[in-house]
């Protein structure tokens, strides 16, 4: 379990982390969502400890970690790959670490099979790519067998079997009971993971919701209909949670809160003859950038000129 409590960082003028408060709950994965520079590697590293919270607090298991006697064995954290000593074995780096913590060499081999890294653990790490930098650093992060994982951009840089290696892994460290927290700038990775999401921007929480409620938010699905008679059908599809956008003189409207069968029996009662009927979900990164739009601190230019009417009916 990991709760932060209006934790705030400033370097300087600075503010990389603005007041945050949540939790993220153990037996999840819980993504960690926001645009680069958002603050999620700042309150990653203040959750280990690795920086100071300037005001606010963040606990791990219950305590802050300065105040665990083992803190290995309560949070184990990937946050950049490769801060390993380029000259030794990927066996002897899991082997110096578990020494320093009492941890038994029993597991530096679970690990090291955990990770797929048999095959290379007696290697020189500074020798291995980006995948097996990153697998040593998560076996690191899994060495004390801990309670709460935690990973900065683990998919950072790697190819698709590396990226579903690390899906299932988190999949599975979830299952087991634990706190898995995955920090992301990509809402399409971490939506295949994540039960849970905790969304920053300019280091102020954004959102703290589910992948479900998010699309939800964000319109819901949409279904887009071209008939015969679009203003009939339009009044006919009116009611209570119902929105319906049509371009004048356009045979198509989009329709929220009927679904393409409802749309489909109420033309037919009707004898509307119908074009197309398309259900249509609300892209979660479209979700994603309108929720984090004024949190972006460095825009593209994309003008959208299409004139719109619509009919909303109060819920
Ligand atoms: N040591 C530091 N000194 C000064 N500013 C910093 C420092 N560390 C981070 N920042 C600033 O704080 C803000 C948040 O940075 P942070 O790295 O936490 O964001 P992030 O969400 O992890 O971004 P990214 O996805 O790009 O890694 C950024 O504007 C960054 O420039």
């Amino acid at each position: 379990m990991i709760e932060a409590h209006q934790l705030t960082k400033r370097y300087g003028e600075k503010t990389a982390v603005d007041g945050l408060d949540f939790t993220v709950r153990p037996g999840a994965v819980t993504g960690f969502l926001g645009p680069n520079g958002a603050g999620k590697s700042t309150t990653m590293r203040m959750i280990v400890g690795l920086d100071a919270p300037t005001s606010g607090s963040v606990r791990v298991n219950g305590r802050r970690y300065a105040e665990h006697a083992a803190p290995l064995q309560e949070v184990g954290a990937l946050l950049e790959a490769k801060s390993i000593h380029p000259g030794r074995s990927a066996f002897n780096h899991l082997m110096a670490q578990a020494h320093t913590h009492g941890i038994p060499r029993r597991r530096v081999d679970e690990v090291i099979e955990l990770t797929g890294l048999q095959s290379v653990a007696r290697k020189r790490a500074g020798a291995f790519s980006l995948g097996m930098g990153q697998r040593l650093g998560i076996a690191a992060a899994l060495l004390g067998d801990p309670a709460t994982v935690m990973l900065d951009e683990p998919v950072n840089g790697l190819d698709p079997e590396g990226v579903l290696w690390i899906r299932n892994l988190l999949t599975s460290l979830a299952a087991e009971g634990r706190t898995v927290f995955v920090s992301s700038h990509l809402m399409s990775e971490v939506s295949l993971v994540a039960d849970h999401l905790i969304i920053v921007g300019r280091g102020k929480l954004l959102a703290d919701t589910t992948v479900q409620e998010l699309v939800q938010q964000a319109g819901g699905d949409v279904v887009k209909v071209a008939s015969a008679d679009p203003s009939r059908l339009r009044s006919l599809l009116a009611g209570p949670g119902v929105e319906i956008t049509g371009r004048t003189g356009s045979e198509e409207l989009l329709v929220t809160g009927r679904t393409a069968r409802e749309i489909g029996l109420t033309a037919a009662e009707h004898g509307i003859a119908v074009f197309e009927l398309t259900p249509r979900t609300v892209s979660l990164e479209e979700a994603f950038m309108d929720l984090t739009r004024d949190a972006v601190e460095y825009h593209g230019t994309t003008t959208t000129t299409e004139s719109t009417e619509t009919t909303r009916s109060a819920a």
